[in-house]
């Protein structure tokens, strides 16, 4: 991406904001480009413009037709696929395999598989007794829920972006979207294919600025939007929640978490090591299903120990476009300072640190970047802070279990309720453990693998809702019943 103003996409049109804000390189610093924040007057044009393309040509458009335009939408961003990558390393220096491997291609598969998905969807039919013998047919149809305002995170920025985006077109509805301020520069490229492949003009809208007295605020707080999906932190969440009381709306949210790993001691000891390491360090910890708490049995605790920290040394922190790179920065220096303030935490409550703690010095411009080491500490109380809170940085604490039972205990002991995983051979207890998770999605013996039909989401302080499938189009449009008296 050559652009050095990232402009709002309203309308069908590229317009500017009340004023532009810095695009930050984590690797380095440096800024990338300039950003247009929407004030309250621009959110307010494109809610309309929404508002407005409902009742133009996309109403008008069949369930085929319409999904045949988000095919284009994802043929177009596999088109423009090498700028994509570039523009989503730049935004949160990422590494190019995890960007080429996980993040853009899913931006396009999500668009494909919900619109393979709304051409084959059903809806309910009942043939209804009644009492003078000649029946009712009762039968329902999908009503998209209108303007949705869509509010995604920074850390899968075009993932997670677009698992809200392409069910909630093929479901009908328009859109108002809001990428992360930190995270701008993908949700733009994706505003011009959009426009590109000739999505009706207001249909999908693109407001840059912050939460707080900014165009998020003014998304969920505004009377005509009809729904809101939001991905983000719980605390966020609650706040998102407040802003749309008044208006009563339906709500999808996907908060955060704090995930478990439970280590049996019959488990395929180096497969659990290199997929709890995978789980721990996986895109620098900022992903929503890492784990953070890991519960080992302990005839397994000192070897597991040794062997996670041997995997987080060798993990190779570096230049983003350079393939051998395991892990790059955090997202900003904010993100940096918020992940230091645990690993002092940790050091102030007690820890003993297994690895890590401090900040990787490499002698060039990265000093001035987000960066710090992947951590694994020990021997915290179950009641402390870095056992108890999100940290969502490349760090775990590791705790010692003696039965299921109490792996159990301690692995449901949280607030929240997003993810665990399990590593054991004895496959009856994978199932039975799993179904004593306190989780809305559990991994046996693998982590993050992924079916997109798959119900997605969080129990607890973790969610409200579900992504993933007929989840998604169950949200985005809601049934409404008709009766023909026979
Ligand atoms: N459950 C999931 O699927 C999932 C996925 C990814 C990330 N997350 C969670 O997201 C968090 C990290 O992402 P983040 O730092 O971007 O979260 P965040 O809550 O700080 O911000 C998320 C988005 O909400 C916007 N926002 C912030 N305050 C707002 C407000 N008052 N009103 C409206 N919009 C507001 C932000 O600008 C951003 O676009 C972590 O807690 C992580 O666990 C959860
Ligand atoms: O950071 C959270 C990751 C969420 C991933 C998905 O929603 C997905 O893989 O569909």
């Amino acid at each position: 991406m050559t652009t050095t103003l990232l402009k709002n996409y309203i309308g069908g049109e590229f317009v500017s904001g009340c004023r532009e804000f810095n695009n930050l390189n984590p690797v380095t610093g440096e800024i990338i480009c300039q950003v247009c924040e929407a004030d309250q007057e621009r959110v307010n044009q494109a809610v309309t413009a929404a508002k407005n393309a409902l009742k133009g040509p996309w109403g008008e458009l069949s369930v085929q037709q319409r999904a045949g335009l988000l095919h284009k939408v994802a043929d177009g961003i596999e088109a423009r696929f090498d700028e994509f990558v570039a523009a989503e390393m730049a935004d949160t220096g990422k590494s190019l395999q995890q960007a080429s491997t996980i993040d853009i291609p899913r931006g396009a598969a999500n668009f494909r598989v919900f619109a393979d998905m709304v051409k084959t969807a059903s809806s309910e039919c009942f043939h209804t007794d009644t009492a003078d013998g000649r029946g009712a047919l009762n039968y329902s149809l999908p009503r998209p829920l209108g303007v949705v305002a869509v509010i995604a995170p920074w850390n899968l920025p075009l993932l997670l972006l677009t698992w809200k985006l392409a069910p909630a077109l093929a479901a009908g509805n328009c859109i108002v979207a809001k990428p992360s301020e930190e995270t701008p520069s993908t949700a733009t490229l994706l505003a011009e294919v959009m426009h590109e492949v000739g999505i009706p003009a207001g249909v999908f809208n693109l407001v840059h600025g912050y939460g707080p007295n900014s165009a998020g605020e003014f998304l969920t707080s505004h009377p005509q939007i009809d729904a809101i999906t939001f991905t983000g932190e719980s605390r966020t969440g609650s706040a998102i929640m407040r802003a749309a009381a008044e208006h009563v709306k339906p709500l999808s949210f996907e908060l955060g978490g704090k995930n478990a790993a439970i280590i049996f001691a019959d488990a395929d000891l180096e497969e659990a090591v290199a997929g709890t390491a995978r789980s721990v360090f996986t895109n620098g910890g900022q992903v929503c299903l890492c784990t953070e708490r890991v519960y080992v049995q302990r005839p397994l605790f000192d070897t597991f120990v040794n062997k996670l920290k041997a995997k987080a040394q060798s993990l190779k922190i570096g230049w983003p476009k350079d393939p051998d790179t395991d892990m790059g920065p955090l997202i900003s220096a904010e993100h940096k300072n918020k992940v230091l303030s645990y690993y002092r935490l940790a050091r102030e409550e007690g820890a003993t640190f297994i690895t890590g703690g401090g900040v990787p010095e490499f002698g060039d411009e990265r000093d001035q970047g987000a960066w710090v080491e992947p951590t694994i500490i020990t021997g915290l109380p179950e009641s402390s802070r870095c056992v108890k809170e999100e940290i969502f940085g490349p760090i775990c604490h590791i705790t010692p279990f003696d039965t299921e039972e109490e792996a159990i205990s301690l692995a449901n002991d949280s607030r929240y309720g997003l993810a665990a995983a399990i590593w054991t051979r004895d496959i009856s207890r994978g199932h039975r453990v799993a179904r004593e998770m306190e989780a809305g999605m559990v991994w046996v013996n693998t982590w993050y693998l992924r079916d997109l039909r798959t119900p997605f989401g969080g129990v607890k302080m973790s969610g409200i809702g579900r992504e993933g499938g007929q989840h998604s189009l169950n949200f985005y449009a809601e049934p409404s019943n008709i009766c023909i008296k026979l």
